[in-house]
């Protein structure tokens, strides 16, 4: 019998996963498979590229097809591409059975997917926002299968569950049924104190929970084992681009898939343009570019049409991408937890891979705190090569820099997050302005 149908797993799906190469579960799907197949709430814990996604989709999969009704689950996970993953997963999964399942995300037509959840897909997979917009706005006829739904997956629970979800998770769990009428899922490869204090109080009073953490009880590394961590020292930030272009094209490197990761859109715009000028074939994932060309950069890059992914922290999670055999943290995070995802894009399902950090004067601090979040220190690369190297690649990379930041001004680059901004203070200005003349006029009423 095989391995996943030994976990309770139905025969179909133990086929569909034998097609794929999948036949031995890993130590997360080991543990959650058959409490999730037993109707427990689960949170589960593991390194990133552990295979959390077959963790929840299979057992929810195999109870579905004991009576394909809809809607039966929502998977709800922070960014739109890996929205689009965990949909590609379940559809490849499922296609034996003819499954139907809906990828509500922002920057897609609002109408189509309204006419998606009218046609009651078997499973949603979404961002909250989409969906809590959904609930806000479409008809009774749009969202009412929402109402019956039997399992709600929260994948990356820790980014979810962090402060700036908050409002449209509210919305969404004011129409999904209520946690005891419903098998709730969280999963994240970072367990931070809000997932933790789950564990103590329960998602529900009336049922049965699991916490999974599989870092607590194997080891304390918190990076899988088949993942290099090295690190280079940058002199000063003007120099950034040059000693990224000399690690780009050395021997080491030259053909290897590598995604990039900068703080700010602006950085990966610019360093987009530089890498292609200088003849390197790259793309680029950040907040400011339409959906349509997000979607293509992924794409492009999956396929191997382009070489180097340059992205912010909107490509940091669960992309799986088993190509990828370098991440270099061209800026290094403030956020440790963000180091942890952004290097489980390589090494993942046992495979080997490199991370390297650039390391100005002003990161020490950063590196400090993430070697202690990881647990393991990094170690110096000896790829990056001596001075007169160096010096060629930055009388490109400057060159190159100057026709690109002419070119954006003209383009007038940035202008959308600007218009955002301005929105967004306005947005706050009314609301706080509101509540002051609620305020006040409560307070008028108590008076008289
Ligand atoms: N039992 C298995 N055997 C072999 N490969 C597997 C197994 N389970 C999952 N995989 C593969 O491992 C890769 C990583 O899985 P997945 O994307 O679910 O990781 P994850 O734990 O969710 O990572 P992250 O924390 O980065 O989101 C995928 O390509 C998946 O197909």
């Amino acid at each position: 019998m095989s391995k996943f149908k030994q976990l309770g797993v139905a025969n179909w799906l133990s086929e569909s996963l034998l097609a794929m190469k999948i036949t031995t579960p890993t130590d997360i799907q080991k543990a959650c498979i058959p409490k999730i197949l037993q109707n427990y709430d689960c949170i589960g814990g593991a390194k990133t590229g552990s295979g959390k996604t077959i963790a929840f989709a299979a057992p929810i999969l195999s109870t579905w097809s004991e009576d394909p009704s809809a809607i039966y689950g929502v998977v709800l996970t922070p960014t739109r591409e890996l929205a689009l993953q965990i949909a590609e997963q379940f559809t490849a999964l499922g296609a034996s059975m003819n499954i139907r399942v809906s990828v509500i995300v922002g920057g897609e037509d609002i109408v189509k997917q309204a006419l998606e959840l009218q046609n009651k897909p078997h499973f949603v997979i979404a961002t909250p926002g989409r969906l809590a917009d959904h609930i806000t706005n479409s008809g009774d006829d749009t969202i009412c299968g929402l109402r019956r739904v039997k399992y709600l997956v929260l994948d990356e629970a820790d980014r979810l569950l962090s402060n700036s979800f908050g409002d449209d998770l509210e919305k969404c769990f004011s129409i999904l049924p209520s946690s005891d009428k419903r098998q709730t899922l969280l999963f994240t490869a970072t367990v931070t104190d809000a997932v933790k204090a789950l564990k103590d109080r329960p998602i529900s009073k009336n049922k049965k929970q699991i916490f999974v953490h599989e870092v607590e009880s194997l080891d304390k590394v918190r990076i899988p084992p088949s993942l290099s961590m090295y690190y280079f020292l940058v002199p000063s930030d003007g120099l950034k681009e040059a000693y990224l272009h000399n690690l780009l094209v050395n021997e080491n490197y030259l053909e290897k898939s590598a995604i990039i990761f900068v703080n700010r859109t602006r950085t990966a715009e610019i360093l987009r343009r530089i890498l292609r000028l200088l003849e390197l074939t790259v793309v680029s994932l950040h907040s400011e570019m339409p959906q349509s060309e997000r979607v293509n950069s992924l794409h492009r890059f999956k396929a191997g049409a382009a070489r180097i992914l340059i992205a912010t922290d909107v490509a940091s999670r669960g992309l799986d991408i088993p190509t990828v055999e370098l991440v270099v943290n061209y800026d290094i995070p403030a956020d440790p937890d963000d180091f942890i995802h952004r290097v489980g894009r390589t090494a993942r399902a046992g495979r080997k891979g490199d991370s390297i950090s650039m390391i100005a004067p002003n990161d020490i601090q950063r590196i400090i705190s993430i070697e202690s979040k990881v647990n393991k220190k990094m170690t110096i690369t000896k790829t990056v090569t001596d001075d007169s190297v160096i010096q060629s690649s930055l009388n490109k990379t400057t060159r190159a820099k100057r026709e690109c930041i002419l070119d954006m001004e003209n383009e007038n680059f940035g202008e959308k997050k600007r218009i955002n901004k301005y929105k967004h203070e306005l947005n706050l200005k009314s609301k706080t302005s509101k509540t002051f003349k609620k305020t006040k006029r409560s307070k008028k009423s108590k008076r008289s």
